[in-house]
């Protein structure tokens, strides 16, 4: 399976996966903000948390949503990170009661980046591995750093053969 290297093991998470772990992470994150629990924005890092971004927008009531576009892979292979794209400045300050978020921390080389731009704001994502979970205040599920993790918006439903070919 040359298309998963170099990495061992596939984790496949599911449209209805990751609507439970983003929910169960707004769960979490809910009456946690620094002003009397509130927090003020959601700041998803585009594109991988704008999933878990929406969903978390849309429990805990936010409406002030914006992105910050960071690229740092090409397919599975990693550059340095780069801002494309930043969220508004006046909103954000150093990030004070902003919900930075992201599906999955892997080396923890985009985040690192982010906190240094915006160093006080609130910063989870919905999975972490090892490497890269310190740079997480909150996450919902851990996975060993040589699993990659599919995501459902790069899977497509598709036959295979039975194990028992014919
Ligand atoms: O902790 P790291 O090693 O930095 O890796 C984690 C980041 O990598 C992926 O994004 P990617 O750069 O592939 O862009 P995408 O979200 O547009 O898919 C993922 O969505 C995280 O943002
Ligand atoms: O889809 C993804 N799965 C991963 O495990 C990963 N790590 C960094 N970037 C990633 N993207
Ligand atoms: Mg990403």
């Amino acid at each position: 399976m040359t298309d998963r290297l170099p990495h061992e093991k596939g984790f496949h998470i599911s449209w209805d996966q990751i609507h439970r772990d983003s929910r169960a992470l707004a769960w979490r994150l809910d009456k946690q903000g620094p002003d009397s629990g509130h927090w003020r924005a959601v700041v998803a890092i585009t594109r991988g948390g704008l999933a878990p971004a929406m969903i978390i927008a849309r429990e805990l009531d936010i409406r002030v949503v914006d992105t910050i576009s960071v690229k740092s892979y090409d397919h599975q292979s990693q550059d340095a990170a780069k801002v494309l794209k930043s969220p508004q400045p006046d909103m954000m300050g150093d990030g004070k009661g902003i919900l930075i978020i992201d599906d999955l921390v892997d080396t923890g080389k985009t985040l690192e980046l982010v906190r240094q731009l915006y160093p006080a704001a609130h910063f989870a994502t919905v999975y972490a591995k090892p490497q890269g979970r310190d740079m997480v205040d909150t996450f919902i599920t851990e996975v060993s750093q040589d699993t990659w993790i599919f995501f459902p918006w790069d899977m497509a439903l598709q036959y295979v053969e039975p194990y028992r070919g014919t």
